[in-house]
């Protein structure tokens, strides 16, 4: 338990003085309010004593006591507004740094994280799990502590008065405490269960939303929803079965603390019957049984939570902790562009992708990659982008290592147009501008028409401002593959790494794309994954690769000369354009 508060205290970083600062106000905020309590019983205390025979009791004591309880009470509040203001925004600001630590760090991971991970998982981290830690990580250790020190307020006021009482309530604060280890305990073996349950029902949501096209096209909505139903019962069943858990050991802490109440009271009645203290006293300590334990019965609530807080800090602790694939980088500035493959192997798992490959791309040309599905073509573009490590050998781009670069540095000289485009749920304006923020309005407008998408983007009602749905939903393929191509023109990157992507797309749009593509590429370095003849005839170079290895490499005229792998690619392409036009 207190290893958890620590590790809650240290989360908090630059923010540790604000809370300490909080509880200080939180200690006085005690003090204050246990003041009107403890007036209120010592006049009440002189009144009955003078009822008694006792000393006269002096009326103008009234209405300064009322003040005095008026002054305390306001102090109270005022503490308390200053322990919030203090304390309450420090889960907010934490919570956004890490969200935004997070998204930086996704950016520098290797992309074969995210094929480790579910994406219901890491996005369970950066939602739910930094949400429990928004809602109740502060929270809890002010329960806690805050808790803690009011009791101890309280505590010695009756030591002061009767140090007897005082061990009366220790003991009970030390029965009540025994329960709520068992609580803490009980939450820290529960809550990985129950995370477990949640990130399992968050990928069921996830693969059911993106499922549904294929779902409704095969008439299965029975069998799809069937794994969400399942999804949600057992999370259901697991939730219920802890809460249900958490029951005993809460019932006998708050049991200890009330069987502690009464007997401080009857102890407080018992001493005062038997003249051994003040009326006064033995009303102050009445007064005070009752609100001894007030602060820290919640915190049963927050030993529940404790589990639940911890597993969100591990799982953001694993998440902190992956490896950066730019560990070391730095900033570069390159003056050429030229790409170097120098004896690259690599595979994705086990499995041996590229084999020992080595080519060189000068800049300012274009290189055209082809090859069968699954022979690697898209594997060396990711290397390029540094999406993954290389297992051996090295991959310079203007002379140096990519291992050299961070992700930023190096991508900034990158742009890739992928086949599967992917916008996001933004005005088109945003997407466009994605590649260069700082852009304006003229160098946009200039980029739409470069990519042939100003025309169809200024007929729609809200033009630029237009929003996209997820993924770029609202649009046609066409449409969408000349927006990223608009984004990748207005970024102007040196080097442009390209997904040809025509095969699917109807002759008009493959005319405007094809000329959105001439626009994008004047004057760079272009590695691109070519399926149209044109393009591959026109290439500078071509290099022909094979279940992972370079087998030929030249001009078109050097290669169709050839009897090999690439002479027989031309002639199924051939066919396939053929029948296309037909
Ligand atoms: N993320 C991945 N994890 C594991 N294996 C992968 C991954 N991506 C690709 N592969 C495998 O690596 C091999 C090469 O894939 P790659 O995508 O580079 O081929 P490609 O030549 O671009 O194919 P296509 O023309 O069909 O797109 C394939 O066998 C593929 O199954």
């Amino acid at each position: 338990m207190f290893k958890s508060i620590k590790r809650i205290i240290c989360w908090c970083g630059e923010f540790k003085g604000k809370l300490y600062i909080g509880f200080i106000f939180s200690f006085f905020s005690s003090w204050f309010a246990a003041m009107p309590v403890i007036i209120a019983a010592y006049t009440v205390g002189m009144l009955i004593e003078e009822k008694k025979g006792g000393t006269r009791f002096n009326t103008k004591w009234i209405g300064f006591s009322i003040l005095l309880m008026l002054l305390f009470v306001f102090l109270r509040f005022l503490f308390d507004y200053l322990r919030a203001k203090f304390q309450e925004t420090i889960s907010y600001e934490l919570v956004s740094r890490d969200r935004l630590a997070i998204g930086d760090l996704l950016k520098r991971v290797s992309l074969g994280y995210f094929q480790k991970m579910n994406t219901g998982d890491i996005l369970n981290s950066i939602t739910t799990g930094l949400h429990t830690l928004e809602n109740m990580g502060i929270r809890m250790v002010d329960t806690f502590i805050g808790g803690y020190l009011n009791f101890l307020c309280i505590l010695i006021w009756i030591a002061v008065i009767n140090p007897m009482i005082s061990l009366i309530t220790i003991a009970s604060m030390i029965g009540s405490f025994v329960f709520l280890l068992v609580i803490s305990k009980y939450s820290m073996l529960n809550a990985p269960v129950s995370a477990q349950a949640d990130r399992d029902l968050t990928n069921a949501a996830i693969e059911y939303a993106r499922g549904l096209p294929v779902v409704k096209s095969f008439g299965q909505d029975g069998v799809a929803i069937s794994t969400m139903k399942k999804a949600c019962s057992e999370s259901k069943k697991i939730h219920l079965k802890i809460e249900w858990g958490f029951v005993p050991a809460n019932c006998i802490h708050l049991l200890v603390l009330k069987i502690g109440s009464l007997c401080i009271l009857l102890a407080a009645v018992y001493l005062g019957v038997t003249n051994q203290i003040s009326v006064s006293n033995m009303l102050l300590l009445s007064f005070l049984s009752f609100s001894v334990f007030a602060s820290i019965e919640p915190i049963s609530d927050s030993a529940h939570v404790l589990g639940v807080i911890e597993n969100a800090m591990n799982q953001l602790d694993a998440l902190k902790s992956e490896e950066f694939i730019d560990e070391g980088g730095r900033e570069v500035s390159l003056t050429q562009y030229g790409i170097e493959f120098h004896d690259v192997s690599f595979g994705y798992d086990s499995r041996l992708i590229l084999n020992h490959v080595s080519f060189t791309i000068p800049e300012k040309t274009t290189t055209a990659i082809v090859g069968s599905s699954g022979s690697g073509k898209t594997t060396i573009c990711n290397l390029i982008a540094k999406f993954y490590a290389v297992n051996s050998g090295s991959i310079e781009i203007g002379g140096v290592n990519v291992k050299d670069f961070t992700c930023d540095s190096l991508l900034s000289n990158i742009s890739m147009v992928f086949q599967k485009v992917y916008l996001f749920h933004d005005t088109i304006r945003n997407n466009i501008c994605f590649g260069n923020p700082k852009a304006t309005e003229k160098d946009l407008i200039c980029a739409a028409k470069k990519a042939c998408c100003h025309d169809f983007i200024s007929a729609l009602p809200n033009g630029y401002d237009t929003i996209i749905g997820e993924g770029g939903g609202t649009l046609s393929g066409g449409e969408k593959q000349r927006i990223s191509i608009a984004r990748a023109i207005l970024k102007d990157a040196p080097i442009i790494i390209l997904d040809e992507a025509t095969a699917s797309i109807d002759p008009e749009n493959e005319h405007y794309i094809q000329a959105a593509i001439s626009e994008l590429t004047k004057g760079k370095t272009i590695v691109t994954i070519a399926h149209r003849l044109a393009t591959i005839e026109n290439a500078d170079q071509i290099l022909v690769i094979d279940h992972g290895e370079i087998v030929e490499s030249g001009t078109h005229k050097q290669l169709v000369k050839k009897e090999g792998v690439y002479k027989k690619f031309v002639e199924i392409r051939e066919k396939a354009e053929r029948w296309n036009m037909e």
